[in-house]
């Protein structure tokens, strides 16, 4: 269970959490708000990315002293070098988090065509992709997704789902918090909605 008190955040005048607290029970969570409420500053501030003003994140009632060994985060606002190839990037993270290389992930996304395509030549699904497979190949208890199917096709939607419906099943504390604004598939899979 991840939960939050004491938050406060803001960017200049744009106060997002103000003395803020909600608790995430179940292990599926989809969080529902408006465009522009925090949704992926939240995310972020989880993913120890982004810091806030003050406030307290408990990971099943522990303070993580170093949340990138536990959380897995996928967000478009997460910057990666985009003058490397998607291959390039994946390898980063194989060689600097000791993880194998994603092939199962890879070929599962139908992502093996375009390794060799710089970042920023990418399509947005392609992208997104790109990001998935980084999050996803960590296998870390935590896994935050903001917007995890925008810009998918929709064999690489049902491809995820399924992902995510295994997922948790040998991590006994792990969490899935996504964001989406379309989360009638990932309902239908198991995730709970809840509102900022
Ligand atoms: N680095 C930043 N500097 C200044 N303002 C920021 C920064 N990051 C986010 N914001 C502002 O914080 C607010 C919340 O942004 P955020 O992306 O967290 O919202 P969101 O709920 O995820 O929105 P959406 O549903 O549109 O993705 C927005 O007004 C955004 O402009």
């Amino acid at each position: 269970m991840i939960e939050v008190s004491g938050l406060h955040k803001q960017f200049s005048q744009n106060i997002l959490y103000k003395d803020y607290r909600i608790s995430f029970t179940a292990p599926r969570v989809c969080i529902e708000a408006p465009n522009g409420q925090g949704k992926t500053t939240l995310l972020m501030m989880l993913a120890g990315l982004e810091k806030p003003q003050s406030g307290q994140f408990l990971f099943a009632g522990k303070v993580l002293s170093e949340p990138y060994k536990q959380v897995a985060i996928a967000s478009d606002r997460i910057a990666l070098p985009d003058f490397l190839t998607a291959k390039q990037i994946i390898n980063l993270t194989v060689s600097s988090l000791g993880c194998n290389w994603p092939a199962e992930l890879i070929s599962g996304f139908n992502f093996s065509d375009f390794l060799a395509t710089r970042f920023d030549a990418l399509s947005s699904g392609n992208q997104k992709k790109c990001q998935l497979i980084l999050a996803l190949m960590r296998g870390a208890p935590y896994l935050l997704l903001d917007e995890p199917s925008a810009a998918l096709d929709q064999a690489s939607i049902i491809y995820l789902l399924g992902l995510l419906d295994n997922y948790l099943a040998d991590k006994a504390h792990g969490q899935i918090i996504i964001t989406c604004h379309e989360p009638a598939p990932f309902i239908e899979h198991g995730f709970e909605c809840v509102p900022l």
